[in-house]
């Protein structure tokens, strides 16, 4: 392919375990080139020194507003996988986006298209059931819990209950350890595993009268996430603003 029509990629975090996965998927792709990875302690300028148009940031909570704030200002695209997204965070994004019309910024808690439609079907599945409980299981090495994908979850199926006039789920505790019930987000008890030989896992369950449904999804692997960031990085540049959650891109 000629050179001046392949996208033109970076990459956040790219000695990291998601990061390394992304290179070698950009690597991989005809339509891509890698022209600059930054990881800790590396120059973020070098993305604009090299004309990179898309950058992909999976780092830390802690940092990527600051990349992010970066690349905005450079009328960088951005396609981001790093979690720590709350509705504060996102409205600041849409600040800097406001001031750098035709930058697009794609923010999502799970690019695994396996994750992407869970997210979904628990969602329609959520005003059915009496009960539902969500379980997020990962890799002793992440920093944040619950995760970004079993918040948003838990978001969307709280909505969705909310939508339909479903009361909170019933539970009789009156007596608890703290931390036994789990966390609770919007409504929803959220229960975080951390266990060496996980990569990324999530069950939402859900109950009624005489039956329950499980809906699970594993991802075995870091691949895993890539074809849903090269989605990203080849739609980003037309669709500015800010896109939370790939749905949209998958026409869901
Ligand atoms: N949305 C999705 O589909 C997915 C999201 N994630 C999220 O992505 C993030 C990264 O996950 P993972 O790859 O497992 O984490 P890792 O810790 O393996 O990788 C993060 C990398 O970023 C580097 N880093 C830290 N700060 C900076 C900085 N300021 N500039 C550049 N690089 C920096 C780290 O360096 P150092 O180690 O030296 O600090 C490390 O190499 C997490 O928030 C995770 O939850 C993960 C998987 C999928
Ligand atoms: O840290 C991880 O590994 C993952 N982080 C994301 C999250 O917090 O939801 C996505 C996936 O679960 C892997």
């Amino acid at each position: 392919m000629d050179d001046r029509a392949r996208v033109r990629v970076g990459v956040l975090g790219a000695n990291g375990k998601v990061g390394k996965a992304i290179c070698d998927a950009v690597n991989a792709a005809a339509d891509l080139e890698l022209v600059a990875t930054v990881d800790q302690g590396d120059a973020i300028d070098s993305f604009v020194n090299s004309g990179t148009e898309v950058v992909v940031d999976f780092t830390h909570p802690d940092v990527v507003m600051d990349n992010l704030k970066f690349l905005v200002e450079n009328g960088i695209h951005a396609v981001v996988g790093t979690t720590g997204f709350d509705d504060a965070r996102l409205a600041t994004v849409t600040e800097w986006l406001d001031a750098s019309p035709g930058t697009g910024v794609l923010i999502a808690p799970n690019f695994a298209i396996g994750a992407v439609l869970l997210m979904r079907f628990s969602e329609q599945a959520a005003r059915f059931f009496d009960s539902v409980e969500v379980i997020e299981l990962h890799h002793p090495n992440k920093a944040d819990a619950p995760s970004g994908t079993a918040y948003r979850t838990a978001g969307l199926i709280a909505e969705a209950r909310a939508k339909a006039g479903v009361g909170k789920s019933p539970d009789a505790t009156t007596t608890e350890l703290e931390g036994a019930r789990g966390a609770d987000v919007d409504g929803v008890r959220v229960h975080s595993i951390r266990l060496a030989g996980l990569v990324a896992h999530q069950e939402v369950l859900l109950g009624t009268q005489g039956e329950t449904l499980t809906i699970r999804h594993d991802s075995m692997d870091r691949t895993s996430f890539a074809p849903g960031v090269l989605l990203g990085v080849r739609e980003i540049s037309t669709r500015p603003g800010l896109t939370v959650g790939l749905d949209p891109l998958l026409d869901l």
